[in-house]
């Protein structure tokens, strides 16, 4: 029986953990439930999946979580504050941890449970882009296994020969397959109005709302790039981008032999959380089985810099001093956050982004201190010129 620490259950990724969860109570025991305030949905989870500990990050939240479980006379024990993610990320009952939280606030409790040698499900794709070094650096020390669960990097994972060994010789490219976005095909000129529901309403897959706004700009994919830089220890140059409006293949492997190896499926997070969960073996996850026939066609086009200018913002600052890409994510965050409060317009996404990048210097990065002072800067940064575009 394997214990399970999910950090960000209420959030989608961590709602589909819990549905895979449930087909399998004779292999995984949820041990730990963590989120930052909805203690309403929590405490469902709490009463249905009866873990360990529940753990929010927000008091109020937590008391009235403490207050409900003991009504209920549930035996979870509720813990407050982020210390708690950190604390039973790196619990010795813990085995694996699913990383779920959105954004860099993720950091700290992946981190530690790459210190503490758990298994890592990593859907916070921040904290690589954050501290991609680092973070690779804490696993190989702490001794776990770290396995993707964003779509393109468990596909790119399950289409690399088993043994790591052969990653470097065999391997000639990686392609990541994006969507495109509500707008791929909309007038440019109509992209100055939209609206954050709009932005949000994405074609094929349901996700939480910063997710679904980096996949409209698709600075999703620039974040995916570094991701998979880090992963997969495979220079900006042989990581490509290609738009696939279905999402079925959801990532690609070029070889040097010239074969393309690709895994295909259901845009369903439920297989890449299943396979990251029975890894290296298969087991059910509830997604709909793919109809190919039904589908009929599958197409490819190149991403068009000119509607799509974030992406190029990854290769950028792969290509700037360590610390850079801390920088870029700190700047999208806050930028995200300013559209989807009704700040700023779409558009503006891209400029508070690339002029924050090109801003902060970025200086030395030594430790996770470094990186913590670069990404308060760069919020600053990025905050002056929301603020100025408000104005
Ligand atoms: N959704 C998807 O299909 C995919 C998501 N990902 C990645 O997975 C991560 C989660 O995405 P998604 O599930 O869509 O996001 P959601 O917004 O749906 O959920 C976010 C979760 O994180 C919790 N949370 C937010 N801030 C904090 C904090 N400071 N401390 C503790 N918990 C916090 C939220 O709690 P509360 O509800 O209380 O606010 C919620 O449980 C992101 O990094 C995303 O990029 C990757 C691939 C696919
Ligand atoms: C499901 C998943 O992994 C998301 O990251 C997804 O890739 C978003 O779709 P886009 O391809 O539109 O970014
Ligand atoms: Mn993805």
């Amino acid at each position: 029986m394997k214990r399970v620490a999910i950090l960000g259950s209420t959030g989608s990724i961590g709602q589909n953990t819990l549905e895979v969860l449930a087909l399998h109570p004779d292999r995984f025991e949820v041990f730990a439930l963590g989120a930052k305030q909805r203690d309403d949905l929590l405490l469902e989870q709490c009463l249905r999946f009866q873990p360990r500990y529940a753990m929010l990050s927000d008091a109020a939240a937590a008391a009235r979580l403490r207050a409900a479980l003991q009504a209920c006379g549930s035996s979870t024990e509720v813990m407050q504050g982020d210390a708690a993610h950190t604390q039973l990320a790196a619990a010795a009952e813990t085995d694996i941890v699913m990383a779920a939280i959105v954004g860099a606030a993720g950091l700290a409790s992946s981190l530690a449970a790459a210190h503490a040698g758990k298994r890592v499900l990593l859907a916070n794709k921040e904290s690589l882009v954050v501290a991609g070094d680092l973070f690779m650096q804490a696993m190989r020390q702490g001794g776990g296994e770290l396995i993707p669960i964003d779509s393109e990097h468990s596909a790119i994972l399950q289409s690399l020969p088993d043994d790591r060994a052969h990653w470097a010789d065999t391997v000639r490219d990686m392609t990541l397959t994006a969507s495109g976005g509500p707008f791929r095909q909309l007038d440019p000129a109509a992209l100055h109005d939209i609206t954050p529901d709009q932005a949000c309403a994405h074609p094929n897959w349901s996700m939480g709302r910063k997710i679904s706004v980096d996949s409209a700009t698709m600075m999703n994919k620039a974040l995916e790039v570094i991701e998979a830089h880090h992963l997969f220890g495979m220079p900006a140059e042989k990581i490509r981008v290609l738009i696939h409006p279905q999402s079925i293949v959801h990532s690609m492997v070029g070889y040097r032999d010239g074969s393309v190896v690709a895994q295909l499926g259901a845009p369903d997070m439920r297989t890449p959380i299943a396979y990251g969960l029975a890894y290296p073996q298969r087991m059910a996850s509830g997604a709909s089985w793919l109809d190919l026939a039904r589908i009929g066609r599958l197409d490819f086009e190149q991403p068009d810099p000119q509607r799509f200018p974030g992406l190029g913002l990854a290769y950028a600052a792969l290509s700037m001093p360590v610390g850079a890409c801390a920088v870029l994510n700190a700047a999208n965050e806050q930028a995200v956050s300013a559209f989807l409060q009704g700040r700023i317009r779409f558009t503006e996404i891209y400029r508070v982004n690339a002029e924050t990048l090109q801003d902060v210097d970025v200086g030395r990065v030594h430790g996770l201190d470094d990186l913590f002072d670069l990404d308060a800067r760069a919020r600053a940064r990025a905050q002056f010129h929301i603020d100025a575009l408000v104005a």
